[in-house]
């Protein structure tokens, strides 16, 4: 059977369970749909609703009992196998006839059951209900400034995106951010829009992609539309503009945002344009248009250093309310360095790998989930690993099997850890003494001790195998971590 931690079991009903299972059921959606025609994917898997993870099961939430059999003998295998994919070990899915009203409620928490996006910018989400309901369509609402984690590498952009924020307008216009691929120009832009939505409820604000620019454009165009797409570009408050760089090349796209730009400018609407470069090397840009991005403020964003990786990290996971040790967000944050997006990626990937496998958030366990997506680093075991992982294992706190204590509970932890440490790191005896507060003598001893009963004492025997094991996936990501 597919085993969950015994922590999201009991908390199935939780925003916790649902983060996660959304995350696992978006990439199983994308195995599906890889491996089945598009009319089959839109006929049966658009309408299921992911009910979450229930006693170690997936659980699928399907409109009537006929499309519950015919899940049961045409997907169950497809599902299992998606899962597998995974990760999972022994996948297990189940599906429940949803009642209309409980099928009415699940609908705008669940992830729309689109393909992979071409650029995995922000979803067509669902926003609160208290978002004014012509600007919610285009806002992502995660993409808020306080979801924003502000370090070295993009503090000029934050201040200038809150300047505009205050004054619209006023401040820096147009406001052209640029910088490599998911590093939070469109975060920060959207950031803006919610900002100004907030505090003035009734201006309008428009998200687009460069992409749909010129798809308006040309649907515009062939339907005879022109007046209604100038209305609707030139009547906003606040134009927010992703990926402008792909104007490169468009004669009559650019002809009609230079003159979108000049309509807002001159009523002093702000405008904010994202690019991955500057607007001097935007090849095959008209001059106008260039010079016009360059009347306001251009800021750009460069890759994070390492504290603000882990940083976002770790608002990503109390975010999502999941708690993971730093060490393995340290881990996660040095094997991922340029890209925010393949940051959160990886984040996601360890929690479903640990949840798929049953298997609690450690170094080793993550290094595992991201051996397939990222070269292996080397990762070293150290003795805080070690003792973290026994006293996890014999279930009571590190400081607890690192203290004074001397009852069996606790004594044969300590050896089991002093014996281990001994066996995977290259710490000389003082060292470890040392770092359990006691003299050398003393780790001689544990090490004789679990060696004498290692092989008598089966209950021990399998704990320094199980834990060594786990420890030895450190060093071999490969490695099985069960
Ligand atoms: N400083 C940050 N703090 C928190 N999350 C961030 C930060 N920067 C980026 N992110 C997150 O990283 C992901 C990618 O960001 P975003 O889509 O804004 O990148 P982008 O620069 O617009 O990329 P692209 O060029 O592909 O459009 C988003 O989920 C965003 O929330």
């Amino acid at each position: 059977m597919l085993c969950w931690p015994r922590k999201l079991e009991a908390g199935k009903t939780t925003g916790e369970v649902r983060v996660i299972s959304q995350e696992i059921w978006a990439d199983v959606l994308g195995y599906v749909r890889k491996n089945i025609s598009e009319v089959e994917y839109h006929t049966w898997f658009a309408p299921v609703k992911n009910l979450g993870v229930q006693e170690g099961s997936l659980v699928l939430g399907v409109r009537n009992s006929f499309a519950q059999e015919w899940f049961r003998k045409h997907y169950l295998e497809l599902l299992e196998d998606a899962l597998r994919s995974l990760g999972a070990q022994n996948p297990q899915v189940s599906f429940q006839v949803l009642p209309a009203v409980q099928e009415a409620m699940i609908l705008p928490q669940d992830p729309p059951p689109a393909p992979p996006p071409a650029r995995s910018g922000p979803g067509p989400r669902q926003a609160p209900a208290a978002f004014p309901a012509e600007n919610r369509k285009s806002l992502n609402p995660k993409y808020t400034f306080e979801n924003f984690v502000v370090g070295p590498n993009n503090n000029l952009a934050h201040a200038a995106a809150l300047a505009v924020a205050e004054s619209p307008g006023k401040a820096y216009n147009p406001l052209f951010i640029y910088g490599d691929v998911g590093l939070g120009k469109t975060h920060l832009m959207h950031a803006v829009g919610h900002y100004i939505t907030e505090r003035f409820p009734e201006k309008r604000i428009e998200y687009v992609s460069t992409e749909s620019f010129t798809n308006d454009l040309i649907n515009a165009i062939r339907d005879d539309k022109m007046t209604q797409f100038r209305n609707r570009y030139r009547s906003v408050d606040l134009l927010l503009v992703d990926d402008i760089q792909f104007l490169a090349g468009k004669e009559r796209t650019q002809e009609e945002f230079f003159h979108t730009f000049n309509a807002l400018y001159e009523n002093h609407k702000q405008i904010i344009l994202s690019s991955d470069r500057p607007p001097k090397d935007i090849q095959t840009l008209e001059g106008r248009l260039r010079s016009r991005f360059e009347w306001g403020l251009i800021t750009d964003i460069q890759s994070p250093e390492y504290e603000t990786r882990v940083a976002i990290l770790k608002m990503n996971a109390e975010h999502n309310r999941i708690d993971i040790p730093q060490e393995v967000l340290e881990l996660i944050a040095r094997q991922v360095t340029s890209n925010i997006r393949e940051l959160e990626g990886a984040l996601m990937r360890v929690v479903a790998f640990s949840s798929l496998n049953s298997v609690p958030f450690s170094r080793a366990v993550a290094a595992k989930a991201l051996s397939n997506v990222f070269a292996p680093q080397e990762i070293k075991v150290e003795m805080m690993d070690v003792l973290r992982a026994t006293a996890a294992h014999f279930n009571m706190p590190p400081d607890v099997v690192r203290g004074s204590g001397r009852v069996r509970e606790v004594v044969v932890p300590r050896q089991v850890a002093m014996y281990l440490i001994r066996e995977l790191t290259s710490h000389s005896l003082p060292e470890i003494g040392q770092f359990f507060g006691r003299d050398h003598s003393t780790v001689m001893h544990a090490v004789s001790k679990v060696t004498e009963q290692l092989g008598r004492d089966a209950e021990l025997t399998a704990s320094v195998d199980a834990l060594r094991r786990q420890m030895q996936a450190v060093d071999d990501p490969e490695e099985g971590t069960e």
